[in-house]
């Protein structure tokens, strides 16, 4: 190890050369002491919250006093787990190139696991996009097998993987010899591409085979006019059996290409290209994604086995064909982590607008929040865009959990070629529905069940056991996917990972609980942040209502202007936007972005968090709920060109969007009359200036709410029934508000 100091930051390169580490320690020191500072505030305004609940002089004042102390309660609880982050931030640097010394021999073997569910809501041809990206990897090719889980139980998407492995063929020797960097046909024909005979000649066989797989979709099944011969037809005859359907169907395995038997047009070698729908039934759980995920880790294991596990969601396309060779920078290196389970890339976006009006970056989530974990024992899993050590998903590094049959030993070596008789059966059986009943597969073994963010738990989970994770951040994303383009997408999204977070929060492995005894104190406070994000609701929702509801009425429930308390205010709030902002800043941030990223905080605290706290309880009472409700990745013209004008998506009749329009109305309005108020003599803006500001400031953050409201008159509106319904809950918490203050 060498270490070179200069003022600023301490930069250590690690034995062979392949991989160097930086951290700043005078930002260590200056988070310490700020967070130390920002501690005494907190505790200074306790004491001035419980003077206050003492004097208090009615019920109804003492119980509203109460609820501003839960509030600040819970935001002091996020803001200590937020500190978390914040100890030892830490920042990599790998050196691919230097891999050339290691013959290509020496490369382990390489399976990329592609999950996909719906062929309506991601549309086929971007899956395929995203596995011709892959596995037109820089990497050796006969080490490469890449898998395709189908929980849509699609013959479309079936159909168009045949279509890829056709055009992977011409994909893959054009990408190599013109050592072209966007390896997804999609994204390489979008950008400014070097017109020539030969771009001209591949780009044709893309369209086609695009406009075969759309027309395909568009007519919901494969027709006799797209299949070739007998083989595809035996193959898309399994689909019409009697009977099945996505819910109820048994497993469909297809080999697309065999690596050492498929060659490409320049009669080069070609990866593995493996489709699997796993076996379904009403009568077994399936578990979504982290259930297909486990049915991919073992039949990879039966066909090939490879040591490494990349894993995708279907629309995380690579943008960086040396991305393996990266994370293997760090496997390869033994020293550092010898517990390290897996090599995390952030998830980045591509087809942002401009100012990110939904803050769909996560730059905390993805990218801030990781560095802070990478100086304790790694950053969380995310779910994509993530390589793993297949040995991880069996136990814990010293003890080794032993799957059902010898086959599944990570260590195993498949001597069969992945068509050969026994290896297809053994790949059925073991993607069968009922394979794991009675097993440790989600408890022990695999991918986690028992939380809707499997991503999260697995990662935690895989902490606890003592495993370890590198963050990997090179400038160049290494992944791209879609985001979510209407307002509701976004809500609904967060709304589903609220549920799942909570599953964690509230369960055994609770981080609080069971983490700090795992993973010590200040680590386990990282995942605690994120299993009680949800509960960011109560305050949100709490500061959103409660202040405007008195100041309408009157009503001062926070210190004065003169008072010395109020400075105390002043810098809890100038703290901690002002450590937001800067955080955000130094990662490549905008002023522009951070307003918007902090405005849809407070917007999934009024939806996702708050409605997903509800689903969570519904659920646990025995009520239905929705499961795992995908993310749309299909962009309609109109949502697709209002959302790169930067203009708010709403457009559904949703209980969300109601309780949105709700505090909005009740911000301004509330506003708007204390103005009034103290223009008249009646009230002075020494009482009421924080209740003003909290509203001044929540209404400045509603304007394009206001506008969906009243200005707009496209399809994205707030829909007329949402408004009216809003206005009708303001009137009925006027009133309500005004019985219970009239004694204050
Ligand atoms: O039953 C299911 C449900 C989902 N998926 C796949 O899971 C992936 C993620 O689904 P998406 O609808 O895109 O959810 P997001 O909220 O965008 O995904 C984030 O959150 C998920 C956890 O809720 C993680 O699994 C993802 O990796 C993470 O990117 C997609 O490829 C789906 O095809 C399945 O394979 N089976
Ligand atoms: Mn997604």
């Amino acid at each position: 190890m060498e270490t070179t100091a200069t003022d600023a930051a301490t930069t250590t390169t690690v034995n062979g050369g392949l991989h160097s580490f930086k951290v700043k320690p005078l930002q260590l020191i200056l988070n310490r002491a700020f967070a130390l500072i920002y501690l005494f505030a907190i505790l200074a305004l306790f004491y001035n919250h419980s003077l206050k609940l003492l004097n208090s002089t009615s019920f109804i004042s003492f119980f509203i006093l109460f609820l501003i102390l839960i509030s600040d309660i819970i935001l002091a609880f996020m803001w200590l787990t937020i500190q978390s982050f914040r100890m030892c931030p830490l920042t990599r640097t790998e050196y691919p190139e230097k891999l050339k010394k290691f013959s290509a021999g020496k490369f382990p073997a390489l399976d990329i696991f592609i999950c996909t569910a719906d062929p309506y809501k991601e549309p086929p041809l971007n899956v395929v996009n995203t596995a011709l990206s892959v596995m037109a990897y820089d990497y050796p090719v006969e080490k490469v097998s890449v898998y395709v889980s189908d929980d849509g139980g699609s013959e479309l998407t079936l159909f168009a993987f045949m279509e890829a492995a056709k055009f992977a063929v011409f994909w893959l020797p054009f990408c190599r010899e013109n050592k072209i960097i966007e390896r997804c046909p999609d994204a390489y024909f979008s950008a400014n591409y070097s017109e020539n005979s030969e771009t001209q000649k591949i780009k044709l066989m893309y369209e086609n085979m695009k406009t075969r797989i759309e027309n395909v979709v568009e007519r919901g099944k494969v027709e006799e006019d797209y299949i070739n011969n007998e083989e595809e037809r035996q193959a898309f005859s399994k689909y019409w059996i009697a009977g099945f359907t996505r819910h109820n169907h048994p497993s469909i395995i297809q080999v697309l290409l065999e690596s050492g038997k498929d060659r490409d047009i320049t009669g080069h070698g070609m990866p593995n290209l493996i489709y699997l729908s796993r076996e379904k039934s009403k009568n077994s759980p399936h578990y979504f994604k982290a259930g297909a995920l486990n049915a991919l880790l073992r039949v990879s294991g039966i066909m090939t086995n490879a040591p490494i596990i990349l894993t995708l969601d279907c629309d995380m396309y690579s943008n960086d064909p040396s991305t393996p060779k990266r994370a293997l920078c760090y496997f390869l290196d033994q020293t550092l982590r010898p517990n390290l389970a897996y090599v995390q890339f952030p998830q980045r976006f591509h087809g942002l607008n401009d100012t990110d009006i939904y803050g769909s970056e996560l730059k905390g989530l993805f990218h801030t929040n990781p560095v802070g974990m990478d100086g304790l024992r790694g950053p969380n899993y995310v779910g994509t865009g993530c390589f793993f050590r297949r040995r991880a998903f069996f136990g814990n590094p010293s003890l080794f959990e032993k799957p059902e049959i010898p086959e599944l030993f990570p260590d195993h070596d498949v001597k069969k070629p992945i068509q050969a008789q026994e290896i297809l059966q053994l790949a059925h059986q073991v993607s069968s529905c009922n394979y794991e009943n009675e097993s440790n597969w989600g408890s022990k073994m695999g991918f986690r069940y028992g939380s809707l963010v499997e991503d999260y738990y697995t990662g935690y989970r895989l902490q606890c056991e003592g495993w370890k994770s590198v963050f990997c951040n090179p400038e160049r994303p290494a992944f791209l996917g879609d985001v979510p383009i209407s307002l509701h997408d976004v809500v609904s999204q967060n709304k589903r990972w609220s549920v799942g977070l909570l599953e964690v929060g509230f369960s055994k492995y609770s981080p609080l609980t069971f983490g700090v005894r795992s993973m010590g104190f200040v680590m386990a406070h990282c995942y605690a942040h994120y299993a009680f994000w949800p509960i960011w609701s109560i305050p949100i929702s709490l500061y959103a209502f409660i202040p405007q509801l008195t100041l309408l009425n009157g009503v001062p429930i926070f210190p004065k202007v003169s008072d010395p308390w109020f400075f105390l205010y002043v810098f809890l709030f100038l703290g901690a936007y002002g450590q937001d902002c800067l955080v955000f800043m130094s990662a490549q941030g905008t002023w522009k972005r951070w307003w918007n990223d902090q405005r849809i905080w407070m917007i999934r605290g009024l939806t996702s968090f708050l409605f997903g706290t509800i689903e969570y309880v519904t659920k646990h009472l025995g009520m239905a709920t929705q499961g795992f409700s995908l993310t749309s990745k299909v962009v309609d013209d109109d949502q697709g060109k209002r959302y790169h004008q930067g203009i708010f998506e709403f457009g559904v009749v949703s209980p969300m969007f109601v309780m949105l329009a709700t505090a909005a109305i009740i911000n301004l309005v509330a506003f708007l009359k204390a103005l009034a108020d103290i223009f008249k003599g009646d009230q002075s803006l020494d009482g009421l200036f924080i209740q003003m500001f909290i509203a001044g400031f929540v209404v400045i953050n509603c304007l394009p709410i206001y506008e969906a409201m009243v200005l707009r008159a496209d399809k994205g509106r707030m829909p007329t029934k949402v408004t009216i319904i809003s206005t009708f809950l303001v009137g009925i918490l006027y009133i309500a508000f005004a019985f219970l203050l009239r004694s204050v």
